[in-house]
């Protein structure tokens, strides 16, 4: 059966990357990425946005909203303090696969389903109480509902970092003109581009008031 472009990725990254270094994983994906086959990865310069942010907030418990991008889990992984723990969600089965296998570490639970579904079942099902850290990078007409849906069910606390990726390309305008208008968040827009290309895209920080 012929391979799909994750399990290339994946082949190209057990081949390259040494097991246990989550750097030389990202180096992987960035240069498989940028030189053979492109892929929806937040990627190497987004990337360092995302690390900063992150190491900022020092979350204990992350949710992370499009597995897809395997990238970004470890990315985040590699940078968290002992005893964190990623929740990250993937609707498509396969990419949920390989992202297990990519993401042998330890606190990355990949959970499966939709976004909806998991996000409604985080409290009773995961026992979380409130998340530190938000990475929204799924498909963009899922970005504001999610969110709403998660003040809804008392997932954010004053403080909740929302980090968003594409909010310009491919763009998610109902997202951003909610969080911006919202006197419940205080936004920040980190311009950069879209990953391994030169279009204009940037990451959008919403921090919750409470
Ligand atoms: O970072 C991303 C980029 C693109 C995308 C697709 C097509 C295109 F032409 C340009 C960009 C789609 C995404 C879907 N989910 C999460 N992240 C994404
Ligand atoms: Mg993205």
């Amino acid at each position: 059966s012929s391979r799909s472009k994750e399990q290339r990725i994946l082949d190209f990254v057990l081949k390259h990357a040494v097991p246990g270094d989550p750097t030389s994983v990202l180096n992987a994906i960035d240069k498989y990425c940028s030189q053979q086959e492109w892929a929806m990865n937040v990627g190497d310069e987004k990337g360092l946005i995302l690390d900063r942010v992150l190491q900022e907030a020092s979350p204990s418990l992350v949710l992370e909203l499009g597995t897809y991008c395997w990238y970004s889990a470890v990315r985040m992984a590699r940078l968290l303090k002992q005893g964190a723990q990623i929740l990250t969600v993937e609707f498509n089965r396969n990419n949920a696969d390989i992202a297990h296998q990519i993401l042998q570490f330890a606190g990355v639970q990949v959970l499966e389903g939709s976004s909806e579904e998991v996000i409604r079942q985080l409290q009773k099902k995961h026992a979380v109480d409130t998340v530190d850290f938000i990475f929204i990078d799924h498909w963009k007409d899922r970005y504001l509902p999610d969110t709403k849906l998660m003040e809804e069910l008392g997932l954010l606390r004053k403080g909740t970092v929302i980090l968003a990726d594409n909010v310009i390309f491919p763009g998610a305008p109902d997202y951003l003109q909610y969080v911006r208008s919202s006197p419940k968040y205080d936004c920040t827009y980190y311009p950069s581009h879209l990953e391994y290309l030169d279009a204009e895209d940037g990451l959008e920080k919403a921090v919750y008031k409470g």
